[in-house]
């Protein structure tokens, strides 16, 4: 028989499950889906099977993240590519955090599993969903291989005078604070891709990735390596998010205890769930932001003035922690789509080398493309990501590696 070439991942969100089911020969998709809402009674499932068709949706509430994987394995298996395949080599899962202690993509054990645990106190929102993931895939496939790819894992290259708050480093130590950083799986592929288009290798440039998604986070590329992120000991510092308000000041939350006599609990869902875009106007989707602008509405244009903002000074922040850029790359749902972000983004940069050009930033694709102006000193480019593919090769080359099986 010959060696099983498939590789399924999961990438198990708070409220959401996304998967891809890969053919590692080529990179096609067999199978890809998205579970929504997990635990509302709104919950929505879309299946997609090989080569985008055979869409399938369904609404209704599912319960939990181990109700959602079996509704997976379900889908999978109607499609003739059932979790039961000899063809499955491995499942590659994303882990948002990992701590100091995973560097690398690492084969799922016991002792892996309780070094996610006991990560949970730092990754509320996301360890736990990522162990029902894994613990879930393990009991329908225990023969299987199952890999951990680490959201941290390509910050762990950041040097100390980035990663260390100015706190009591024995107080730090002893409770593992410290800036850990986040989306590392995207910012790796993402910086490594707008090498290629630039026609060169990463380790000749140095890339600003700004990862805009839901969460956002942005990083300094020196050369391949991360020397910074703005993701800190949990995915709530740095921009303004979806639903999270990214950097205040420390002092907010004494605050908001002490004067506004709330409680710790309350002040962690204001500022992770209820805060960023969608505190601030009551709307977390930048399409929908972009059109109530267009329709006058001030609250929306505050909130989008805020967002770029803070966008801006990262940038600014990160040109002066690499010295010298090559390029800029915009990349997730926002930094894929929205044009407008793109601009403002970058607008009356030029002493800096930065612009973005107009017609350029109005073409929309799937492709890796510069915005920039031709000639630009540097390059400003859109990078769709593409975490499960990255997932998927880390995974298949560490179950390759581990079989003894070098080939590809
Ligand atoms: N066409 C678009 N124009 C502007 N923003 C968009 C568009 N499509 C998606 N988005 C934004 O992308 C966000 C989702 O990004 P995504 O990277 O998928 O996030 P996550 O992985 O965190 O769920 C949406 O909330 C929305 O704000
Ligand atoms: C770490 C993080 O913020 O992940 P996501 O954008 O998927 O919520
Ligand atoms: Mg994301």
């Amino acid at each position: 028989m010959t060696d099983p070439t498939r590789v399924l991942v999961l990438n198990s969100g708070s409220s959401s499950v996304k998967y891809q089911l890969l053919d590692m020969r080529d990179g096609s998709r067999l199978a890809t889906g998205l579970v929504e809402r997990i635990g509302e009674q709104t919950s929505r499932f879309r299946h997609t099977g090989a080569d985008g068709g055979g869409t399938r949706e369904q609404d209704g509430p599912i319960a939990d993240h181990e109700a959602a994987l079996k509704a997976v394995a379900e889908e999978l298996a109607r499609d003739g590519v059932g979790l039961d395949s000899p063809e499955l080599a491995a499942i590659g899962h994303r882990v948002v955090h990992g701590g100091l202690f995973f560097t690398e993509p690492t084969v799922i054990d016991e002792a892996v599993l309780t070094e996610i645990e006991r990560l949970i106190p730092v990754a509320p929102l996301h360890n736990p969903a990522n162990l029902t993931g894994i613990r879930t895939a393990r009991a329908l496939r225990p023969d299987l291989p199952q890999v951990a790819v680490f959201d941290t894992a390509f910050h762990t290259t950041m040097p100390e005078a980035a990663a260390r708050y100015a706190i009591d480093p024995r107080i730090a130590d002893r409770h593992r604070i410290r800036r850990y950083g986040f989306h590392g799986t995207s910012h790796a592929y993402v910086s490594r891709e707008t090498a290629r288009l630039l026609g060169k290798d990463p380790s000749e440039v140095n890339v600003i990735v700004l990862h805009l998604g839901n969460g956002a986070s942005a990083s300094a590329v020196q050369k391949g390596r991360c020397v910074d992120t703005s993701m800190g000991l949990t995915p709530l510092e740095g921009l303004v998010m979806g639903t999270r308000s990214g950097d205040l000041d420390p002092a907010v939350i004494f605050h908001l205890a002490r004067v506004g006599k709330m409680s710790m609990d309350e002040i962690d869902t204001l500022l992770n769930k209820r805060s960023g875009l969608f505190g601030l106007c009551g709307d977390n989707d930048m399409r929908e932001i972009r059109r109530r602008i267009d329709e006058g509405d001030e609250e929306a244009a505050l909130a989008f003035d805020i967002y770029i903002h803070r966008l801006r000074k990262y940038i600014g922040a990160y040109y002066a922690v690499l010295g010298r850029v090559d390029a800029v790359a915009f990349t997730a749902g926002v930094g894929e789509n929205a044009a407008a972000v793109r601009e403002a983004a970058l607008s009356g940069l030029d002493g800096l080398g930065l612009a973005v050009d107009g017609e350029r930033n109005a073409v929309r694709g799937d492709a890796p493309r510069l915005i920039s102006p031709e000639g630009a000193r540097v390059a400003v480019a859109v990078v769709p990501t593409d975490e499960e593919l990255e997932i998927a090769t880390q995974t298949y080359a560490l179950v390759g590696k581990t079989a003894g099986n070098t080939q590809r």
